[in-house]
Formats: structure tokens, sequence, C-alpha cells
């Protein structure tokens, strides 16, 4: 199958098992989502499809040959503008300069930054543009999956709406495949096509939902329904620690 395939994932640090028979597929194309509360092992998860971790038991077979990731924190480099952090990657592929700068500056425009704003240094950006900067690097080296770890999650409500429309279209535009960590119902149910709810510690599969709406449709009154029908089952409910009344 084109995409990702995992099979009886596990993993564990020292004498804690952190994620636990962990099985799901994503189709290419499409965007999928690990959602749970904090310490169930969605990072791990994520780190273990990137190659960043062996799994201690299990298989992970995909047809990608470029993942990248998108973190939390934009991770970029204090002493390089935004024009050299976007272009960095480009460098280790052999990418001559002239290539690298041209390249960064479609990417520049493609991520909403303003050509001006090539010439600043990290510390100069607001942090919605630090993470499309974060986001133009990782589209530089053409990805073909992209695993996002809460990449929204310090931005404030407008910049995070905007960064995951953003994304969506990008995806989609450049039939990209994505897997999306976050702790966020809502944010799942505005961004993913599948939804793989995680248990608590260790990380086990506790219920998987599958959204089929397009994108240009999960306007805030769907989202509002689909979290609310999505929480009406036990098995989330209890996973994501929420009172059901
Ligand atoms: N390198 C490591 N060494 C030891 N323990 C680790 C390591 N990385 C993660 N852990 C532990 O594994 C568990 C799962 O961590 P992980 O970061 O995967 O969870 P998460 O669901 O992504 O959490 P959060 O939502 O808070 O980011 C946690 O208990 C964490 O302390």
């Amino acid at each position: 199958m084109p995409g990702l395939e995992i099979r009886g994932l596990s993993h564990s640090f020292g004498p804690q098992t952190v994620v636990e028979d962990l099985s799901f597929s994503l189709p290419q194309g499409e965007v999928g989502c690990l959602l749970g509360p904090s310490g169930c092992g969605k990072t791990t998860v994520l780190s273990m499809v990137g190659g960043l971790l062996l799994p201690a038991a299990g298989t992970i077979d995909h047809s990608f040959r470029h993942p990248v990731f998108v973190f939390q924190d934009p991770c970029l480099l204090p002493w390089r503008d935004a024009r050299d952090n976007i272009a960095f990657g480009l460098k280790a592929m052999g990418v001559g300069r002239r290539q690298r700068l041209e390249r960064a500056d479609r990417l520049m425009e493609i991520v909403g930054l303003a050509s001006d704003d090539g010439a600043k240094f990290p510390h100069e950006l607001s942090g919605g543009m630090r993470q499309r900067v974060a986001l133009a690097r990782a589209l530089a080296v053409e990805p073909d999956l992209l695993l996002l770890d809460e990449p929204f999650s310090a931005l404030d409500v407008g910049l995070r709406r905007q960064m995951q429309s953003l994304v969506r279209r990008l995806i989609a535009e450049r039939n990209l495949t994505a897997l999306l960590v976050t702790h966020d119902l809502a944010e799942a149910v505005r961004l993913a096509d599948r939804i793989l709810v995680l248990s608590p510690s260790p990380g086990r599969v506790a219920a998987r939902h599958h959204i089929p709406e397009p994108f240009v449709q999960r306007d805030d009154g769907f989202v509002h329904c689909m979290v609310n029908r999505l929480l009406a089952d036990p098995a989330t409910a209890q996973a994501l620690a929420v009172e059901l009344s």
C-alpha cells in the first residue's frame, strides 16, 4: 500500500514502556493525527516514523523518501537570517548558493513572508513568522511526508488558524502526506482525515476516527459538532480525560 503502515509498534525507555502494540495505516495524500494526553508517547511514535528512534518491537513500512519534521519550537539558527535558515538544508543536498536563495525566496512568498523578512534574524521575527520560516525550511527539501509535532500550539488562536489553513493547502497542492501530533481534539478534527486516539501511559490505541469531510467544509460549526460527536464515544472521552455528563 502506498502510504504508512504501522504494525504492533512498541517502545520503552529503560523499564518504562511508553508505546504498546500500536497499529495503524495512513494512505498517501492523507493527514493522520496522533491525539492523546501529555506523555502518552505521541512524539515517540513520530520519532520512530521519522527514523530518529528504533522501535523495540513492531514494523513501520512506508513508501516515503523525504520525511521532514516541523516542531513546536521552530529551532532556527540564530546566527543566520531567515532566507539562509530556509536555504540551509539545500546546501547539504549540493544545491548551489544562487539556486538555494532563489528557492528560499519562492518559499517565503508561499508561506506568506515578505521579501524584506528574508534579511531578518530569528530574534527580529515574531513567533508566527519564525514558524513560517520553519515551514518553508521543511518544504525547501521537497518532502513527501510531513511529521508535525504540535507545530501550532505556541501560536495565538488567529495565527494558529492561518497556519493550519496554510499547511492543509500546501499538503493538498503538493500531494504530501502528514502525520500530526496534538493534544487538541478541535485541531485534530479541523486538520486530520484519520485520528488515532492514544490512551495515557503506556500509549495504546483507545479509538480510531475517520473524518471524510473535505477541509474546506470544516468551519467552526462543523468542528464543534464533530468534537461533541467524538467525545460521545466513551473510549475517546476516557483517553482524553474528559468527564461525560
Ligand atoms: N529520551 C527519553 N528518555 C527517557 N524517557 C523519555 C524520552 N523521551 C520521552 N520519554 C518519556 O516517554 C514518555 C512519552 O513521551 P513523549 O514525548 O513521546 O509523549 P507525548 O505524548 O509526545 O507528550 P507531550 O504531549 O507532553 O509532548 C514520557 O513519559 C517521557 O518522559
